[in-house]
């Protein structure tokens, strides 16, 4: 798996507003929505495109479009969702699939509770969208779901990592012939006792949407 840590102080400076205890929910929805958006831009760097003719008010030229099948964007859900809007504002032409997944907080397995995803990913390349790579055991079963639907490339984006998850994704992952690819803006120090991440932003899906149960 090839990562990417985004190196850049805007997001840097984002994402310390968004680790921050004291930010909203309003204010945490906003700040993932535009940190999102500047990691789907190194995200989206080998994004397929082929050539088209066009014609400026000077002359023909030749540019290029985003070439088909269209890319698949596939939020995790809850927290994913999150993180959506950002993505597909600058790929607007993307399909969008769902998978729903949990971890449970006691055994940290994750489990999936629903997929409206194509049959069919044959030649896809797919946006993988998840706020956190904690453990992996998440990331690690979402890609291995598409890859199994026939996807040929695939690009992970996370707000934040942890260096266990990524080396679980690393060992688990390692069999696949296809890219693979996993785009944060922090890759943090560890994980803690209860599998969180350290110094991470807390619960994603709960900052984002209230807490769960
Ligand atoms: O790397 P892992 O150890 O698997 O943990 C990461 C997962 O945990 C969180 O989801 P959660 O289960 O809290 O669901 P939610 O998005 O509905 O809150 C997070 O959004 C990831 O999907
Ligand atoms: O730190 C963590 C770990 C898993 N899920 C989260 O939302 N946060
Ligand atoms: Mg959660």
């Amino acid at each position: 798996m090839d990562t990417l840590v985004v190196d850049h102080p805007l997001v840097a400076h984002k994402l310390t507003a968004l680790r921050d205890v004291r930010t909203d929910s309003p204010t945490f929805r906003r700040l993932a929505d535009e940190l999102v958006t500047l990691l789907a831009y190194e995200a989206t760097r080998d994004v397929r495109v082929e050539p088209t003719e066009i014609t400026t008010p000077v002359s023909p030229a030749t540019g290029v479009r985003l070439a088909s099948p269209k890319p698949l964007v596939v939020p995790i859900l809850r927290a994913g969702l999150g993180m959506l809007d950002g993505m597909v504002r600058l790929l607007p032409t993307a399909e969008v699939g769902f998978l729903g997944m949990v971890r449970n907080e006691e055994t940290l397995q994750a489990s999936t509770y629903a997929e409206r995803l194509p049959d069919d990913l044959s030649g896809r390349q797919c946006y993988v969208l998840d706020p956190m790579l904690a453990t992996g055991g998440t990331l690690a079963a979402a890609i291995r779901f598409l890859v199994d639907r026939g996807a040929d490339h695939i690009t992970a984006v996370c707000l934040l990592a942890a260096p266990e998850g990524t080396a679980r994704l690393e060992h688990e992952l390692a069999d696949l012939t296809i890219p693979v690819r996993m785009v944060t803006a922090a890759m943090d120090e560890r994980l803690n006792e209860l599998g969180y991440i350290v110094p991470g932003l807390g619960d994603a899906g709960d900052r984002l949407y209230g807490v769960a149960d």
